[in-house]
Order: structure tokens, then C-alpha cells, then sequence
């Protein structure tokens, strides 16, 4: 089912059409709001919101935590386009609905993508309430050939065979770091690798013994075939996860992960979250990539 769909560009073309049609935002950064991370979206000035209802193409969110609507406004001199919930395989989407978001935000002329996420801990260093900066992925799905982008490939967004061994910009890592640094938050920050799922449970102990031992730092459900789609298409890509639980790794462990306790870990730190993404956004560069909206 995954490798089947093929969605043709009229179809991301007609979502950035009526966008465009709707709002006189013209995005350079695009935000993904990962669970219980929604209130990114809100700090947005001149918003105009769209429920994914409403657009062309696009598909619904189902999972609670993710408000379904699209935000444009202006953030601290960008302009920004902000999804208030994303979509995961789990949901029965396939890979291509769940990025297409991605390549209608390319149509609209964003060159940034920062995607957030929650996602649980699997070494000692990262705790409860800690912000990882996405220094590298593993995709598992991808590498068992679900991946967005199997079939045909759509050469006005990118290359059939395209590289992902510098896919988190580094430039806007250690912007992330110093940016940290001056809102005393860097203690709880630090980078590391993420390895995507495809859920919906949560891992079993020995699943999360085999991915400390493969080097995984963080684990979550989602972001990859985004941050693929986008890297494809020539996006800056910059990623932050939001450590919501550990992941138990022992059989003596009593503490078992649940969604409410991930959405609770998102409000208790989506302040943080907040502060950090705007100044980074404030401080970023624009235009410093060579790529133009196909
Ligand atoms: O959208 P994200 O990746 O932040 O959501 C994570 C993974 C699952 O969707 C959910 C589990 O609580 O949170
Ligand atoms: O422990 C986890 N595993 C997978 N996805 C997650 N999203 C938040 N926490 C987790």
C-alpha cells in the first residue's frame, strides 16, 4: 500500500495554488509541530490558519496532540508557515500523504524546514524535559523500502538518488547551541541521533536494547520521511526532539510510556521549545541556499 500511491505534481501544485490564493504570506521557514508541541504555531503574528480539511490534497491528523491546521504569520522578521500537526504512517497514511505538506511548502517558496518532535531517551545523558538537536537519523522504515519517495521520481523536486549524509544543516546546529547558550538553556541540550519507528506501540524492551546498541540516542515515530522528502527537494533542514520519556531498557523497569504523559512533557517545556525556535528563527539566515521553488 505504501509504495503504491503516487501523487502527481498538479496535485501538490493545486495545494500551493489555493494557499497562495488564500493568504498573502509567502513562507521562507516552514515549522512542523511535533505531539503536545502545537503552541509553536501561536506565536506567529498576522496569522491566517487553514484547517487541512480545507486544503486541496491535503490529509487529516487523527492523533490527539496534533490540531490539524496550517498557520502562516510573521516571526520575528521571517515569514513562516506552521503545521499544527503532522501526520505518521501509523495513521494508515501513506509515506507520500505524509509528507506531501513538505513539497507544497517547496511550491510555496520555504527554504528552511525545522521539524520537532517527541521522542524517548534511550542513553543515561538524555533526561525527561532535555531537547535534543537532530544531529543524524535512522530510518528504519526507509531502510526496509518504505520511503517516501519510492516510484517514479519527480525530477522538478530533486535527484532519483539523493544523498542524506548532511541532511541537518550544521550551520543551524550550532546556531541552535549558541542560541541555547544565551538563554541558559544549554544544559538540557545536546545533540544526538534519532531513529524513527513506525509505531503505533511504544518499543519492548528488547526492541529498545537492539537500538541503544545501534547507536540510537532518541526514538519517535515520525520526522524522517519529512526530513528525507525535504532534503530531496534542497531544503535547509534543522531538527530538535523533545525527550518526553525514557525508554526502559530492563525488565525490572516499572515505568511504562503513555501518550498523555508525552503531551504533558510538551506543555511543561513548550515554553522552552518556544523561546528557542523564535530566536533561532530570528537569527537565521535567509537565502544563503541555492534552491528556488520548482
Ligand atoms: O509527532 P511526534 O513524532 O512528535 O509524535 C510522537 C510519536 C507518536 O506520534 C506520539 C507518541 O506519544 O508522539
Ligand atoms: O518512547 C517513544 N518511542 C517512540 N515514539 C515516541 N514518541 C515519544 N516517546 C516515544
Amino acid at each position: 500500500m505504501h509504495s503504491k500511491e503516487q501523487i502527481s505534481h498538479d496535485e501538490y501544485q493545486k495545494a500551493a495554488d489555493w494557499l497562495t490564493s488564500q493568504t498573502r504570506h509567502r513562507p521562507q521557514v516552514a515549522i512542523i509541530c511535533g505531539s503536545g508541541l502545537g503552541m509553536l504555531a501561536d506565536t506567529l503574528k498576522s496569522q491566517n490558519s487553514f484547517a487541512y480539511s480545507d486544503i486541496p490534497g491535503f490529509p487529516q491528523s487523527t492523533v490527539q496532540g496534533h490540531a490539524g491546521r496550517l498557520v502562516f504569520g510573521e516571526l520575528n522578521g521571517k515569514t513562516c508557515v506552521c503545521m499544527q500537526g503532522r501526520f505518521h504512517m501509523y495513521e494508515g497514511h501513506s509515506l507520500c500523504k505524509t509528507t506531501f505538506p513538505i513539497r507544497v511548502f517547496k511550491l510555496l517558496g520555504v527554504e528552511t524546514l525545522i521539524v520537532t518532535n517527541a521522542a524517548g531517551s534511550l542513553v543515561d545523558g538524555l533526561h525527561i524535559g532535555d531537547i535534543m538537536i537532530i544531529k543524524d537519523h535512522i530510518n528504519f522504515p526507509g531502510l526496509v523500502g518504505f520511503n517516501p519517495l519510492t516510484g517514479p521520481n519527480d525530477d522538478k523536486f530533486g535527484p532519483r538518488f539523493p544523498a542524506m549524509s548532511s541532511c541537518y544543516d550544521k550551520g543551524l546546529r550550532c546556531l541552535a547551541m549558541e542560541v541555547a547558550k544565551e538563554l541558559d538553556v544549554a544544559g538540557i541540550m545536546q545533540e544526538g541521533v534519532y531513529a524513527m519507528v513506525g509505531g503505533p506501540n511504544f518499543e519492548s524492551i528488547a526492541e529498545a536494547r537492539l537500538l541503544h546498541c545501534l547507536g540510537v540516542d532518541a526514538v519517535g515515530m515520525s520526522t524522517a520521511p519529512e526530513v528525507v522528502v525535504a532534503t530531496h527537494c534542497g531544503m535547509r533542514v534543522f531538527g530538535l526532539s523533545l525527550i518526553t520519556n525514557k525508554v526502559g531498557k530492563s525488565y525490572e523497569d516499572s515505568d511504562s510510556v503513555n501518550h498523555e504523559g508525552v503531551l504533558e512533557v510538551g506543555r511543561l517545556r513548550s515554553d522552552t521549545v518556544q523561546k528557542l525556535v523564535t530566536e533561532i528563527i530570528r537569527r537565521m539566515e535567509i537565502n544563503n541556499n541555492t534552491n528556488n521553488a520548482v
